[in-house]
């Protein structure tokens, strides 16, 4: 597994080994000791996402407050996504900082985004289906919000044919200015 640090402290982009062969092709999508090796980050899984977006789908901006904050390792196995996070770590260099990235099917690669920042994505292929692993459950009571267009972000999304589709919910996320952070740590 190669790893690649990014402009965001702790933010991963990992490639795991691909094994194609005339049937098609073989890879370790999740292995736990390969994946603490290679990025340091020994921490349980606990829940398995899959959604799947039509082109245009935009997901985000989302994260959850401590002692619910999630870390994920995101892939995408059909389709391409343009992937967004956003450092929400006060006390980081970065702070206010988006990364934006394509993570597609055909290249397998993987986006360890730690606790702490938003993470969203909009869907560039006709259907993608995205599949996240995190490091806390699902908690409602702890789910927050960014706006996908805060002007002090500036997030740079790419032009999609049809527009946005955006849920009622991020629809009316607040800007991180006026989002609930903590003051503190995020680990949960
Ligand atoms: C995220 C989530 C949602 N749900 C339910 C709540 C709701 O009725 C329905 C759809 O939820 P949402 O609209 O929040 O789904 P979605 O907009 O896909 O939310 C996801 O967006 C991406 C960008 C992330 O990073 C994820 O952490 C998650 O926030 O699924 C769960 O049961 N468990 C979960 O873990």
């Amino acid at each position: 597994m190669q790893v690649q640090t990014t402009a965001l402290p702790g933010v991963l982009l990992l490639q795991p080994q691909v094994f194609q062969d005339e049937r098609g092709f073989f890879v370790e999508s999740f292995n736990q000791r390969r994946f603490a090796q290679a990025t340091g980050v020994d921490v349980p899984f606990v829940q398995d996402n899959h959604s799947r977006s039509r082109r245009g789908v935009l997901r985000g901006l989302h994260y959850q407050l401590p002692p619910h904050a999630q870390g994920k390792l995101v892939r995408v196995v059909r389709g391409r996504v343009w992937d967004v996070v956003v450092d929400l770590r006060r006390t980081s260099p970065t702070f206010g900082q988006w990364l934006g990235l394509a993570l597609d099917a055909e290249q397998h690669q993987q986006l360890w985004i730690p606790p702490g920042l938003a993470h969203g994505f909009l869907t560039l292929s006709a259907e993608a289906d995205c599949l996240y692993k995190t490091t806390a459950y699902y908690d409602p009571a702890c789910e927050r919000g960014i706006a996908w267009n805060d002007a002090d972000l500036a997030i740079a999304w790419p032009a999609v044919e049809g527009g946005y589709q955006l849920s009622a919910k991020d629809d009316r996320q607040p800007a991180l200015a006026r989002a609930a952070l903590p003051d503190g740590a995020w680990q949960s």
